[in-house]
């Protein structure tokens, strides 16, 4: 089993946000996680990445309990979460941004710097390729040299996909990855994550778009006040009577 929760909780004063939840993760496969607002899918992310520590219950990678590990062990892991565009630095250029991501890979300390040790030179030349790489792999050479302020909310959303893929991740978790961006650029940006996931990273993400969930995951786990009412491929997911009560309101195409 690659990622697993057991019995999966976390309390908020006397409000179950997550409740006895039990999920497993596909490694290499695009998971999705949906459901109403406030259903409890940003706090499920944030148990797992060790932002949250659980109430109860526990989180699996590859067999090894992450419960309680912080959030900095966990990415070290090789689990990585989208930032908000709204972390980037807006003055700084694509390049600028993403070549950060890369530093959690890297050894190099105050003495280092100081110094301008070789493993200093060393490490900052394979960041600076780590960059380049991921900024080509989700389409961005051309502007690398851009201050971000001057992009796009599509080409900013790419941004916050390069520095994750910085950081070399074996599970990338995006939360509302194509939130604000219009329906062309919402393919677009859909064709990049399964383009990740081609490439063995293993994706979970939480998205309030049905069409585009049912055409992009192979798994699906449905939310409901914190607790899993579904769980299974996006035909099953459809078809669920209680997925479209809950959730779909009476429309399965919603
Ligand atoms: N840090 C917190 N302190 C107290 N309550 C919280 C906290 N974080 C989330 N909650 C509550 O937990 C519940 C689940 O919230 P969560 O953000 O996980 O839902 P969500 O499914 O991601 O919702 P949305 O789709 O609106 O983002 C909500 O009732 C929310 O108000």
């Amino acid at each position: 089993m690659y990622i697993e929760t057991k019995a999966l909780s976390k309390q908020f004063g006397g409000l179950s946000a997550v409740n006895n939840v039990d999920f497993s993760i596909d490694k290499g496969k695009i998971n999705a996680i949906i459901g109403p607002n406030g259903a409890g899918k940003t706090t499920f992310f944030n148990l797992i990445s060790g932002v949250h520590k659980p109430t109860s219950g526990q989180v699996m990678f590859k067999g090894k309990d992450i419960s309680t590990l912080p959030a900095n062990k966990i990415a070290e892991l090789g689990v990585a979460r989208t930032f908000q565009t709204t972390n980037l630095f807006e003055k700084s250029t694509v390049f600028e941004n993403v070549v950060v991501g890369h530093s959690l890979r890297t050894q190099s300390n105050l003495w280092d710097a100081i110094f301008r040790t070789k493993r200093l030179k060393q490490e900052q030349d394979q960041s600076n390729q780590k960059a380049l790489e991921v900024i080509s792999f989700v389409g961005l050479s051309n502007i690398a040299d851009v201050p971000v302020a001057n992009l796009s909310q599509e080409e900013k959303k790419r941004v916050a996909f390069a520095l994750a893929l910085a950081t070399d991740p074996e599970i990338i978790f995006l939360d509302e990855p194509t939130a604000g961006v219009n329906p062309d650029e919402t393919e677009e940006l859909s064709a990049l994550i399964k383009k990740m996931a081609q490439q063995g990273i293993t994706i979970c993400l939480i998205e309030h778009k049905m069409k585009m969930i049912m055409e992009l995951a192979h798994k699906i786990m449905v939310l409901n006040y914190g607790e899993k009412i579904a769980e299974g491929t996006p035909k099953q997911i459809n078809q669920n009577e209680e997925v479209i009560r809950a959730y779909l309101g009476g429309s399965a195409s919603a």
